[in-house]
């Protein structure tokens, strides 16, 4: 697979998606070899904070206040120490993205009582300032609207070709897998293998997990 890359993975429920992305993240034992940018990431200390990997996880919860871009700006951890404060700049980086994303609107508001779509929308917000190389989306339009659905995916494939990122995206929303480039990977087939992305290939795959539920 090509260094910058965008992949869907697609499959039935329990097909096994977020237990690859444990995988990949070293939380679970497995057989084989991860290899990113050619380092094994069995052998690789810290994947997260040296910026190589970035994880969004289907539910993520906030149980305190805090304002939109509070936390936005948290996505710049890695760059900062320990007690390090957040300066003028991190913040203006933290609205540049939040603009980016259509959430000005948000960013004072306290996080905990946005809707659930909106709280997606923020912590992507929060992945795009932690910039890493490899990013793994748990379902990232799972709550979001048609509109933000589709911006979210184009917001994926500009990642990819502008800043050059390797995006792996869970999703079960087929419909906006079609205008994209890159490679699926379909966890429910018996020999699951990359394959390019197509409207031909997303149709192929779409009545693939129409036909038959895959229970390992
Ligand atoms: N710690 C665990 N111990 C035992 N079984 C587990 C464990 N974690 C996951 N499983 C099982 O492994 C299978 C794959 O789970 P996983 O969460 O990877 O599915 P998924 O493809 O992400 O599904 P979904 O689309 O529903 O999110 C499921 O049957 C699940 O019950």
């Amino acid at each position: 697979m090509p260094a910058q890359a965008f992949v869907a993975i697609v499959g039935h429920n329990g097909a096994g998606k977020t237990t690859l992305f444990r995988a990949f993240q070293q939380k679970i034992p497995y057989q084989g070899q991860l290899l990113l940018h050619g380092l094994d990431l069995r052998h690789t200390k810290d994947a997260a904070a040296s910026g190589l990997l970035s994880y969004l996880p289907q539910k993520n919860i906030v149980s305190f206040s805090i304002s939109v871009l509070d936390l936005v700006v948290m996505g710049l951890f890695r760059k900062k120490g320990f007690f390090e404060n957040y300066t003028a700049q991190d913040y203006a980086q933290a609205r540049a993205t939040l603009a980016q994303l259509e959430l000005t609107h948000l960013q004072e508001q306290d996080f905990t009582t946005l809707s659930g779509g909106e709280q997606q929308m923020v912590w992507l917000a929060q992945l795009m300032l932690q910039d890493a190389d490899v990013v793994l989306l748990d379902e990232p339009t799972q709550q979001l609207d048609v509109y933000y659905k589709k911006q979210v995916f184009r917001l994926l494939q500009q990642w990819v070709r502008q800043k050059g990122k390797t995006v792996f995206c869970i999703t079960h929303d087929l419909y906006n897998l079609q205008p994209m480039q890159g490679f699926l990977l379909n966890l429910s087939k018996p020999d699951p293998t990359l394959e390019p992305l197509s409207p031909e290939t997303v149709q192929q795959n779409q009545v693939y997990l129409e036909a038959q539920r895959i229970v390992r």
